[in-house]
Parts: C-alpha cells; structure tokens; sequence
C-alpha cells in the first residue's frame, strides 16, 4: 500500500535526527547481514493511531561542497516536493536565526500543511519563550524536549491530522511494478522498450503524490500494470536531483508503492554498493524482486559470461537467492519479451496461498530429514504451520518455546518450503510463535 510521507526540515543541529527517532521509534530496523537503507535512518516508517506514513530527514541529504545556506535550502525544496506534511523544526535554545528564516521563506511557496516545531524546550520555563515563534509565519509553534520525548505525542497527533486521506484503492489485478537501478543503467530505455514490446497504450494516471506520474498498461492477455514513477531519476537540473542519498530515497519510495521490483544492472559495470543497499531495500520490505542485467550487447561473452556474472550476483546478493535474473539488451531487444512474463510469474508466486494440510505435510517432511534442535536438554517442537498472508507469504509455525528456534533451522524451513512450491522471486516470512 502506498504511504505519505512526512518530512523533517531545519538547519542543522536543530535536533532533526532526535525527532526522526523518536517519530520512527522501533520501526527503523537493523537487520543484520542484509545492506538495507533502514541504516542511513534518512527514511523510515512511522505510526500513530494506526495510521502509518513514511518519514524522512531531510538534514540526512548533504550535498557536498554546496555553501551551507544553498544546502538547507535545497532539503526544504525536497521536502516541499516528496512530503504531505512539513515538519519545520527550530532551536528553542538559541532562538531564531538567519537560517531558519531563510528556511520559512521557502516553504511559504508551499501549500502543503507545516508543523512548527520549537525543539528542545526541556523545561517548563522555556515554554513561555516559544511565543517568539510565531513571527517566522508558520502557525502554531509546538513545544518539544525530543531528547526526553515530552510534546511529541502532540506533534504526532498533528501529523496525522494533516495526513491526506486514504489513497488509491488497492486493486489486488493490477501488478505494480517499478525499474531501480543507477543513472545511466538503461533504465527509460527499457521501460520504452518494455510499453513498444507490449504495444499497448500507455496512458499516464495521475498518482499518489502530485508530481508522482505512473504508467498504466494491459498487455495482450489482458493482465494490467502500473509502472511506478522514479521521477527523481529524470534530471530535472536541480541541485539535489544528482546526490546519491537522494536517488536513493527516490528509490526507496518507488519500491514502497510497488508490489515488484526489477533491480536494474548495467552488464557493463557489475553491482555496485547503490544496487546492494537498494536491494537490501527491498527485500526487507517483502517485495517481489526481479534481477535485470541490461546491456548484455556490450559484452564480449563466451559459455561461461552467463554463469560467471550469476556467481557474482550470487554472491553479492546474497539475501536475494529467490531472485531470478533476466539477461536482457534494451538496444537489441534480446529477451525483452521475457520481463513481463517474469513479471506476472512473481505476481502469482507473491500472492500464492498454501492449504495448512499441504504445508503441514511439507514441514513435518522437513522434521524428518532434519530433526529439530535442542538447547539445554530441551528440544524444539513444531506443533503446526499456517499462512497468514501473501505479499509476502507469511508463515507462523507454532512451538514449544520460541527460543528454541534457532534461524539456522528457520533458514532450514524456509528452503523445504522453496523446494515445495513455487515462490521464485519473492521473499517469504517464517515466524516461530508459542503455542498458547
Ligand atoms: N537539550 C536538548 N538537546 C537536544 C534535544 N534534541 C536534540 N538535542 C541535541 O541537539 C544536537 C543536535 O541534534 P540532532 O538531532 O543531531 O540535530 P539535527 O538537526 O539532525 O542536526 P544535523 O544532522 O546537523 O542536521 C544533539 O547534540 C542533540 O543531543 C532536546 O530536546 N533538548
Ligand atoms: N549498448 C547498450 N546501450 C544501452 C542499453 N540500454 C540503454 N543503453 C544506453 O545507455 C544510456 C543510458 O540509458 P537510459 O535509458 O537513459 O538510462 P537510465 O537508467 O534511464 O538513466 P538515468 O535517466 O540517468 O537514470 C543511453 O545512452 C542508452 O542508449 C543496452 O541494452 N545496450
């Protein structure tokens, strides 16, 4: 489901990144052995009376060697143009400043609702100071001591009652899909190729956020997509638009709108740590992801190209082993005619549901090649599975004692289930429970 997103604004050492952590709480996860972005904690998902929202730091953007007035201000225009909510944030230290004028000045030429926020107000006395405020023209300031979480509840509040509301009904049909990868990787290439290969008509549906334009397509069999936008990859000139951390966070909100991925790669260059963290991305997400190598004409290739560049993503990708990996020329259109087949395949397997019956016979199989491990003279029993969603598929596995369950034998499973059925291209969720 698509998310709005909120973004933090401010110069720095305002106390942006406290605030971020505080608003994204436990949900910026660290996932061990997997390169995600969740680590940059420049984006992240937040939740408030059940209404969740993505959420950015916008002091996370730098953008080197630009003098420091042209950089805040450049991370306010990101702001006015990802976010459907503002957080602007102030020092109630110090006081208003030159640069968190120069900040106001740009955001008065949004329309977009802001949150004033009068940071590190940690005592009471200083709550009567944040009246001065009121003069940067941005409404009510709101008092917040983000260090020891006092007000944020209040700006929370205000963030989701300013969210827009509930957006584009989900229809289970259509494939939502979105191309990733590097500048330069061949990314409109393929989509031209890709809208010319279906020949179709293309028509683009205004989306999510205003700037955000997707691509809706039914190709011959009458299976619909939506390609998702990553405007941000069109060079639009502006300053920003190159830095690596913002084409990053472009990616990653394409990916949150998408149900699939196609991980673009330039055969010429390999993988790079932008594509791995991406990927990580995505994968931890839940996304169905498909490994495209583009460019493959420009390779001098002999029998073993194909295998040595699989060894390599292999390796890199380690995480992605579901993945399957499409070698395709946008210029020559070899193997175009794979993609949306590839595509739609992932879409089955995303969206596959397993009887418990079946399941249980695949795990109990599983228990007798492999028997389950103990720990301290106790050994872990495995009472039953069930699934409990797809995209991705979701398994619960109820046990004795949920330690027991080590994630090797997790792992374990998770491969039985893999050779069982077919789940190419999407990740899958085993999670061990206590039987009550
Ligand atoms: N007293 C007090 N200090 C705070 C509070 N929130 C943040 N700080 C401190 O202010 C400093 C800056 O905080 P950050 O969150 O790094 O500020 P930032 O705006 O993200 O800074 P940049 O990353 O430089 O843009 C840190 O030393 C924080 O500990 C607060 O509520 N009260
Ligand atoms: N030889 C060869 N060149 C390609 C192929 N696909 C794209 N190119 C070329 O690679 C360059 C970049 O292609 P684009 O499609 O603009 O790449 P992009 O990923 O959309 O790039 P950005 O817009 O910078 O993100 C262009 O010069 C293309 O003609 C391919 O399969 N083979």
């Amino acid at each position: 489901m698509s998310l709005p997103t909120v973004a933090i604004v401010g110069r720095p050492n305002v106390g942006k990144s406290t605030i971020f952590n505080r608003i994204a709480g436990e949900r910026i996860s660290i996932v061990e052995d997997i390169p995600g972005v969740t680590r940059d904690r420049i984006y992240a998902t937040g939740e408030w009376l059940t209404r969740k929202f993505n959420i950015i730091d916008t002091g996370g953007i730098e953008l080197s060697d630009e003098p420091f007035m042209t950089e805040i201000r450049a991370q306010a225009e990101i702001a006015m143009t990802e976010a459907d909510v503002i957080i602007a944030v102030v020092d109630g230290e110090t006081g208003i400043t030159d640069a968190d004028e120069a900040v106001a000045n740009i955001l008065y030429r949004t329309d977009k609702p802001i949150i004033l926020v009068v940071n590190k107000v940690d005592n009471p006395e200083r709550r009567m100071e944040i009246f001065d405020f009121y003069s940067l023209g941005l409404g009510d300031p709101y008092p917040v001591s983000a260090v020891h979480g006092i007000g944020t509840g209040d700006v929370l509040d205000a963030i989701v009652q300013n969210l827009p509301n509930e957006i584009e009904e989900e229809n289970e049909n259509v494939i939502k899909f979105s191309l990733i990868g590097r500048p330069n990787v061949g990314k409109s290439s393929l989509i031209n190729a890709i809208l010319g290969e279906e020949r179709v008509i293309a028509s683009p549906i205004a989306g999510t956020t205003r700037d955000a334009i997707d691509t809706h397509f039914t190709d011959e069999e009458g299976q619909e997509f939506v390609m998702i936008d990553t405007a941000g990859m069109r060079k639009s000139g502006k300053i920003y638009e190159n830095t690596e951390k913002y084409s990053v966070m472009r990616a990653m909100r394409a990916i949150d709108r998408s149900d699939i991925v196609l991980m673009v790669i330039n055969a010429e260059e390999g993988i790079r740590e932008y594509d791995m963290r991406i990927a990580g991305f995505a994968h931890e997400a839940g996304k169905g992801i498909l490994i495209v190598v583009n460019k493959w004409d420009t390779l001098d290739k002999d029998n073993s190209t194909m295998k040595n560049f699989e060894q390599e993503i292999r390796i890199k990708f380690k995480f992605l082993d579901y993945a399957p990996i499409v070698y395709v020329s946008a210029k020559t259109g070899q193997r175009l005619n794979k993609l949306p087949e590839a595509i739609k395949e992932i879409h089955h397997a995303q969206n596959l549901r397993i009887s418990s019956s079946v399941l249980n016979d695949v795990i109990m199989d599983a228990v007798a090649i492999n028997p389950t491990p103990t720990d301290k003279g106790k050994r872990l029993k495995i009472f039953y599975a069930t699934q409990v969603a797809v995209k991705p598929p979701t398994f619960v596995v109820f046990v004795n004692e949920e330690e027991l369950m080590h994630f090797s034998y997790l792992r374990f499973l998770e491969n039985q289930i893999r050779k069982a059925f077919v789940f190419e291209g999407t990740p899958i969720h085993l999670i061990a429970r206590k039987r009550k």
